[in-house]
């Protein structure tokens, strides 16, 4: 970390009520590049995360008696002092997450990008006046901060994930304790440090890091807490959810997909493998919007696979902080090992798979892009996430069976499909079972827009005018003015 500007970036420690804290036992943070140990954070005991959400309670009360404009400029210089550090926060990402510096800093711009926008939404909270029912009575609403919030995020996008939920809990007037990935720990770490610069009070904002099932433990069950959001696999979205049962937590969940990417004859085959490339192998394909299975009509088939095969062949797999760099390492080796299983399952059973010319010899984390052929249902690859640069293509002859395959799935989170065909477009999108949906595009992700899933790709938006609701509770006011 001793090319950074501003070395007090690199915080090693939890940010608990506005002070650095450490704990006696630490947990080693390594490059996914070349395992080298780039620092340690504390394992923190259950009691000091205990205290966390004590704090965040208690600073409750002043943040939220502050006004949204109150509120919103604060958040602004948290976000000008983001983008003030965008390079710096960008190398603290890349080394401890792996993925290209461009793409890293790209990340620190979207997750800046939240806490502008939720500073403003904040100072638009309305609440609504209801026609009365009986002449005497007054109806009215309120949306008020729901209370204190915890998350838990993952380590594909260690800023944005954090931004996207603390920027709007904080602008509704909420406190937030966040427990960041293991292996991402110094991004958040950074990002609290500028809350700290900011002037964020207190307790407002807090990051503790530690052993996952213990601090989970406490962010899912502690009765101070009243909302809950986590981004993460399904399985363990799963497990918190129902931990969340005990104390009727409000939960947002945004879990795992298996992004369907449709090629009908009538689109333009070239501006589909160029999004199919950006859509696919955006941070190595470790993100949850990354396509999982290409369905390709058999009529532009061989157009597209040629075409897409020979961009896959012009990736670069590498160190991400070196130039040039279009694929960097996996987070972990268990990474690599269960998406090769995946791609063994997959050949086992029928799969073909395309030489490319560009393969470097596989080693540590780095994994070469890969096109899979001659893929169907029956094979793991179609049906769990692959979370990571595995382009599996199946063919398809009508709308009926692609739609029926694409839908095949647990997940319903992204998908993405191509034509130029308005009636087709509209008869689609209908009918695509997901909550976001690529119309002729492979980038869908921003700030304005709202962002989840359907069927167990979890519960609730983020993002957009949508992403607040989940901090606010509403309240209905009945006055009887005789
Ligand atoms: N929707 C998405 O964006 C993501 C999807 N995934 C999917 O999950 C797969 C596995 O990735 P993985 O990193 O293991 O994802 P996880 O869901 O295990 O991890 C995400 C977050 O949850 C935490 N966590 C894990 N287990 C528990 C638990 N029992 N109690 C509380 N918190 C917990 C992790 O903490 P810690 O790091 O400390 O273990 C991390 O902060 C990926 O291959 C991908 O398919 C993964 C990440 C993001
Ligand atoms: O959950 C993820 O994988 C992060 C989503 C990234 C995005 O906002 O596009």
């Amino acid at each position: 970390m001793d090319q950074l500007k501003s070395p007090s970036l690199f915080r090693q420690s939890c940010y608990i009520n506005g002070q650095w804290v450490s704990a006696e036992e630490t947990i080693n943070v390594a490059n996914p590049a070349n395992q080298a140990v780039l620092g340690q954070i504390p394992a923190l005991p259950t009691d000091a995360v205990n205290l966390a959400v004590e704090h965040a309670h208690d600073a409750m009360d002043a943040w939220r008696a502050q006004t949204g404009k109150q509120r919103a400029a604060i958040l602004r210089r948290w976000f000008n002092l983001i983008e003030e550090n965008a390079d710096d926060l960008a190398l603290i990402m890349t080394l401890e997450q792996g993925k290209p510096l461009h793409e890293a800093k790209g990340e620190i711009l979207y997750a800046a990008s939240f806490i502008e926008w939720f500073a403003e939404e904040g100072k638009r909270i309305y609440g609504d006046t209801i026609p009365q029912t009986v002449a005497s009575t007054r109806i009215t609403t309120l949306k008020q901060p729901i209370g204190v919030c915890s998350a838990i995020t993952p380590w594909n996008f260690p800023a944005a994930m954090i931004t996207r939920k603390a920027a709007p809990a904080l602008a509704a007037g909420c406190t937030i304790v966040v427990k960041p990935a293991t292996e991402t720990p110094f991004t958040a770490l950074a990002l609290a440090e500028l809350a700290d610069q900011a002037g964020i009070p207190a307790g407002v904002f807090n990051v503790v890091t530690g052993d996952s099932r213990a601090i989970g433990g406490v962010l899912t069950s502690h009765p101070l807490i009243s909302k809950f959001s986590f981004t993460g696999s399904t399985p363990v979205g799963r497990l918190l959810a129902e931990q969340c049962a005990s104390t009727i937590k409000k939960t947002s969940l945004e879990l795992g997909g298996n992004a369907p990417f449709i090629v009908f004859d009538d689109a333009d085959v070239d501006k589909a493998v160029a999004s199919g490339i950006a859509a696919k192998f955006r941070n190595g394909g470790q993100t949850c919007v990354c396509v999982n299975r290409f369905y390709i009509h058999s009529d532009v088939y061989d157009e597209f696979l040629t075409k897409f095969t020979a961009k896959v062949a012009q990736l670069n797999v590498g160190n991400g902080a070196e130039a040039g760099t279009d694929i960097g390492p996996m987070i972990t080796s268990k990474a690599v090992q269960d998406m090769q299983a995946l791609v063994d399952d997959a050949l086992e059973r029928g799969a073909k798979q395309i030489p490319l010319g560009n393969e470097i010899e596989e080693h540590g984390n780095f994994f070469n892009p890969k096109v899979l052929v001659d893929v169907d249902h029956s094979m793991r690859i179609a049906n769990e996430e692959i979370f990571g640069p595995v382009a599996t293509l199946i063919r398809f002859d009508s709308e009926e069976e692609v739609l029926k395959m694409a839908n095949d799935t647990i997940y319903g989170l992204a998908s993405y499909f191509f034509s130029n065909d308005i009636r087709r477009v509209t008869r689609v999108a209908e009918r695509i079972e997901s909550g976001m949906v690529g119309i002729n595009t492979g980038i869908i992700s921003n700030e304005v827009a709202p962002f989840g899933g359907v069927k167990q790709s979890g519960l609730g938006r983020e993002g957009s005018k949508y992403g607040i609701e989940d901090y606010l509770e509403l309240k209905y006011l009945c006055l009887d003015v005789d």
